[in-house]
């Protein structure tokens, strides 16, 4: 059998770095900057107010209270603020831009709040509630560096230095073709030996989480033709093609009958679940080769798979600085058996009071349910076929 990180290296080589391309703010969330980005002005632009109250000079605040006249009425956004005269105060608010001269800002309930006139009771240290040009980032020097995630906050720091796109790999896209002609589409009524396909929107809803952007082309019947058809009508402008089912030692294998000796390596990985597998490019009929990843049809199978092989790729295409899901290592709260030669994923909760893990569920690649409710892999290593409660565990935090 071919070791899981054999094939794991087979697929990621399918997926070459994406190219950059300049997307507006809002369509950069979670995506990987591609190129530092260089701040184009300071932070604070101009040298403003922290507080809503009055701009004065501290050599003027000779004895408390005093009472000062006031020379301008600075509101945030005034564009022809002038020096403020000797003797004087003026009235600014939050965010408004200080007058030359000013070097004390006095909040207003330190005064009377006059608008002619101001009584000034007491005052803060010159500077306290100034703030400088520059003080949060300095013009030219680096925002954020190649490699960042694009959250709310890095879309909030691009918006203000003027920035109205940022330049991200693109995402990967991601063609998802199920097979099975006992799949019927969630919605429509089920009939005899008939089950809902659920494959397709649970890989579609792991590709976009991966930072990859899937197309969909829900399911075709075990037919060979229907399937080639699909594929050559489909598969035009995706990265990759990623099939579920089809590929184990049965009759009705469709994407092993379709693909067999055009390209996709069809082999048996040494892990539980998701031993069959396959990649490779596919030359389609019109002579453009095609990057391909097929996972077994089981959801379980399928779900892990894509977790093992296909997330990692994708986010190093895309220059993620953490391809692999966050890993930890702590003792079983119960024991476990696994298959000997094999790696097993089984599907695990996390205690975080307790620093344990347990399994959820058994190793049926069926129990999608029980996926559905874990939130750790707890990774068993080929060599080991049972272990107790308290043994430690690698374990992959999946939220
Ligand atoms: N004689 C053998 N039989 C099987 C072997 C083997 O080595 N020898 N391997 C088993 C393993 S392990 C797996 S995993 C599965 C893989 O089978 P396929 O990839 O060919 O998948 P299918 O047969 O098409 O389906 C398997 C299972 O999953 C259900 N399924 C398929 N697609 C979907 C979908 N889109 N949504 C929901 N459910 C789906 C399907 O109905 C089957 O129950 O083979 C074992 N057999
Ligand atoms: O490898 Mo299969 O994935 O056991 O169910």
């Amino acid at each position: 059998m071919r070791p899981v990180e054999e094939h794991a290296a087979v697929v990621t080589a399918l997926l070459p770095p994406a190219p950059t391309v300049d997307v507006p703010l809002a369509a950069a969330l979670g995506q990987v900057l591609a190129r530092d980005i260089p701040a184009p002005i300071s932070l604070p632009p101009f040298a403003n107010s922290a507080m809503d109250g009055y701009a004065v000079r501290a050599a003027d605040l000779t004895s408390f209270p005093i009472e000062l006249p006031v020379s301008q009425d600075i509101p945030a956004g005034r564009q022809d603020v002038g020096p403020l005269a000797p003797g004087t105060a003026a009235r600014i608010m939050t965010g408004a831009p200080m007058p030359a001269d000013a070097d004390t800002i006095v909040q207003v309930e330190r005064t009377d709040g006059g608008v002619d006139r101001v009584r000034i009771d007491s005052a803060p240290p010159a500077g306290v509630h100034v703030r400088t040009v520059g003080e949060d980032v300095v013009a030219g020097s680096l925002l954020l560096p190649a490699g960042s995630v694009v959250h709310g906050p890095q879309i909030g720091v691009a918006a203000a230095v003027g920035l109205a796109t940022l330049p991200v790999r693109r995402a990967v896209r991601i063609l998802v073709l199920s097979t099975g002609t006992e799949l019927v589409a969630p919605g429509q009524p089920l009939g005899p030996g008939q089950i809902y396909e659920s494959n397709s929107a649970m890989l579609a809803a792991a590709i976009r989480e991966a930072g990859g952007e899937p197309v969909l082309a829900h399911f075709v019947s075990d037919d060979v033709d229907e399937f080639s058809d699909r594929l050559a009508s489909a598969a035009a402008e995706v990265d990759l093609v990623l099939t579920s089912g089809g590929v184990s030692a049965g009759a009705y294998e469709v994407v092993k009958d379709a693909l067999t000796g055009r390209g996709v390596e069809f082999a048996k990985v040494a892990m539980q679940p998701g031993m069959p597998q396959g990649a490779g490019h596919v030359t389609l009929p019109d002579g453009r080769a095609v990057a391909m990843v097929t996972l077994p049809g089981n959801p379980v199978s399928s779900y892990v798979s894509f977790e093992v092989f296909v997330r990692p790729a994708i986010r190093a295409a895309i220059g993620h600085p953490d391809p692999l899901r966050p890993a930890v290592r702590v003792p079983l709260s119960v024991g476990l058996e696994s298959p000997d030669g094999k790696r097993q994923f089984r599907r695990g909760v996390l205690d975080t009071v307790a620093g344990t893990v347990a399994p959820w569920g058994g190793p049926g690649s069926h129990l999608l349910a029980w996926l559905a409710g874990a939130d750790a892999m707890i990774v068993v290593p080929e060599s080991v076929t049972s272990l107790a409660a308290g043994d430690e565990v690698e374990v992959w935090l999946l939220s």
